[in-house]
């Protein structure tokens, strides 16, 4: 039995969490803890689970490595810096492995990977990502690392900057830049979470969706993450290499 404790227990995603490890044959919910709970209940956890806050996580992450307990992170907000921090505290102890992953969603790891892999046969990509108004961050973490990942694949391929001849606009109205890609954020009441891949080129173009309908979606990433993240050393991003893509 894996025991397994979550930060962020009666959130959104926690209570889906929660439920999910209660029912997992192999794992025991040592720990089930919100806001204002003392980080030391996880103490007997081999492993944690975060879907806090982004404003928390670090301090969250900090004390379950120096602490030997194996974070599997959902909570949004790591940039390059963050994970070059996570990496050092990893070094300082060895044995303890940590893997942070934008989205658990099996259909929104493919959805990168197809935008990533579509991404050098157009002259021109942009995000749309589409969430319920009360999330914390915007863009959302799906949708820097889905941008992350199409500037990478194009400049690899060579592919040049993409064409706008906006000259004159109002602030925002081209979104974010990510990395030389256009990231828009919509905030709409009655929506999960959702996300566009706009692909144009020549005469054509592609749009790849991928819709979250419930967040119960995000419970057998979490779980599988869960059961390997003890055999991936320091620290693992995103859920790719458990899914061999
Ligand atoms: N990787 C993925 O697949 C997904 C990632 N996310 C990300 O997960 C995070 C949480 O999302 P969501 O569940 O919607 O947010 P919620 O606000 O619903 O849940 C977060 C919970 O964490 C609690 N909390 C705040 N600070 C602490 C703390 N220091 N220790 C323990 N608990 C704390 C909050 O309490 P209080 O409300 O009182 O502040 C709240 O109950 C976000 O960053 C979101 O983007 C979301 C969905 C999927
Ligand atoms: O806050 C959310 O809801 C979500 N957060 C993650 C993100 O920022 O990408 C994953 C998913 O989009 C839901």
């Amino acid at each position: 039995m894996i025991k397994v404790g979550v930060l962020g227990a009666r959130g959104r995603v926690g209570v889906e969490v929660c439920k999910a490890v209660e029912a997992a044959t192999d794992m025991e919910l040592v720990a089930a803890l919100d806001k204002d709970d003392p980080i030391e209940g996880l103490e007997g956890a081999e492993v944690v689970v975060d879907f806090t806050h982004p404003d928390v996580v670090m301090g969250n992450l900090e004390w379950a490595i120096a602490h030997g307990v194996h974070p599997v992170v959902g909570t949004t907000g790591f940039d390059a810096g963050r994970l070059e921090t996570v990496r050092g505290w990893l070094a300082q102890s060895p044995g303890t492995h940590c893997l942070i992953a934008p989205n658990f969603g099996i259909a929104a790891v493919l959805m990168m990977r197809f935008a990533q892999q579509a991404a050098r046969y157009f002259d021109s990509v942009e995000i749309v990502e589409l969430h319920h108004p009360n999330k914390a961050d915007a863009p959302s973490g799906t949708a820097r690392r889905t941008a992350e990942l199409v500037a990478e694949a194009r400049a690899k391929a060579g592919v040049g900057p993409m064409p706008d001849a906006t000259s004159t606009s109002l602030d925002g109205a081209r979104g974010a830049d990510v990395e030389g890609v256009r990231v828009h954020a919509v905030r709409l009441a009655g929506l999960i979470a959702h996300q566009e891949v706009l692909l144009g080129g020549a005469g054509e173009t592609l749009t790849i969706r991928h819709d979250t309908m419930s967040r119960s979606a995000f419970a057998p990433g979490v779980l599988l993450a869960v059961r390997r993240v003890r055999e991936l050393p320091g620290l693992t991003v995103g859920l790719e290499p458990l899914l061999d893509l």
